[in-house]
């Protein structure tokens, strides 16, 4: 097992991508703190993943706050300390995406997106560090950035900066905090199906054409990211740090 007795923060794990990296990490040996919004409507899903954790032999809490409030990562940082007794992987991976015009973007949606995406990354990512460092063992940070980091959308033009903004966290930090056996590396999705994308994705043309441009033929699924996490997780990566894995079953590289 890759991740035997770690501690693992998720942000954003109570659907989708966080949730399948909570579940790959849970088999790799990893107690799981899941982050997610505080919505009642999402705490079913919470308990049902704390349930299959623990059918899994290993355990999680959940800390149910905005992520783009800047203490929500001291909260995540104090119930996984207080639970398993430390915090070796921290993986900022909350997010959304409300499409929208750029012309008429209503500025509450802008500024909604870029704190949620990109001002809580950056307290989180900075409360888990601290604990880290002041463990004295290193640790793994890894951001969930996008294809979104390197390309451009119409309707994405508050969310593709956070995307590239979170990907720079990550590069720098992996400076700051390579002192420190920090490592600090960003996950760049290429287009998964999740409730993120589920109204943009039933309009059949755009996923057709989604799925047109993508090389190994098929959107991807939130599992197909729990591999690349804990990869960048465990000590297989013990040299990789301000790196960017792109995980997009090849539609970056897809022009004609
Ligand atoms: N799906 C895709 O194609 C891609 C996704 N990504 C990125 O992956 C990450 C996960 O997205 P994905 O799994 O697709 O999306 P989902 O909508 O399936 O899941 C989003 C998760 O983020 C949580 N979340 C949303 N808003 C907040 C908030 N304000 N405070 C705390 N938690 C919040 C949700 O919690 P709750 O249930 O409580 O709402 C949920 O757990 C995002 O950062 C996204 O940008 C990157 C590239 C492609
Ligand atoms: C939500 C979008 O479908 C998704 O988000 C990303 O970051 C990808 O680039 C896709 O556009």
């Amino acid at each position: 097992m890759l991740l035997n007795d770690k501690t693992v923060i998720i942000t954003g794990a109570s659907r989708g991508i966080g949730r399948a990296a909570a579940v790959e990490c849970a088999r790799q040996g990893a107690n799981v703190v899941i982050g997610y919004s505080g919505s009642d409507s999402s705490r079913p899903l919470v308990d049902k993943l704390i349930q299959e954790i623990r059918e899994l032999g290993r355990d999680a809490s959940a800390v149910g706050a905005p992520a783009g409030d800047p203490e929500t990562g001291d909260k995540l940082v104090e119930s996984a300390v207080s639970n398993f007794g430390s915090v070796d992987v921290f993986v900022n991976n909350a997010g959304i995406c409300p499409f929208h015009s750029f012309l008429d973007m209503p500025r509450e949606t802008y500024l909604e997106t870029v704190n949620t995406n990109l001002n809580g990354a950056y307290f989180a990512v900075q409360a888990a560090a601290n604990r880290m460092k002041d463990q004295g063992n290193g640790g793994a940070i890894i951001a969930v950035s996008s294809i979104s980091a390197l390309v451009g959308g119409a309707m994405q033009t508050h969310y593709t900066p956070t995307k590239a903004g979170v990907l720079s966290l990550m590069q720098s930090c992996a400076v700051a905090l390579g002192p420190y056996g920090i490592r600090c590396n960003a996950l760049l999705p290429g287009t998964i199906e999740t409730d993120i994308n589920k109204d943009d994705l039933a309009d059949q043309q755009k996923r057709d054409y989604m799925i047109g441009r993508t090389p190994l033929g098929r959107l991807g699924r939130p599992e197909d990211m729990a591999g690349p996490i804990v990869f960048l997780a465990s000590d297989m990566a013990a040299y990789v740090t301000g790196a960017s894995l792109l995980v997009d079953g090849g539609m970056f590289v897809s022009l004609q």
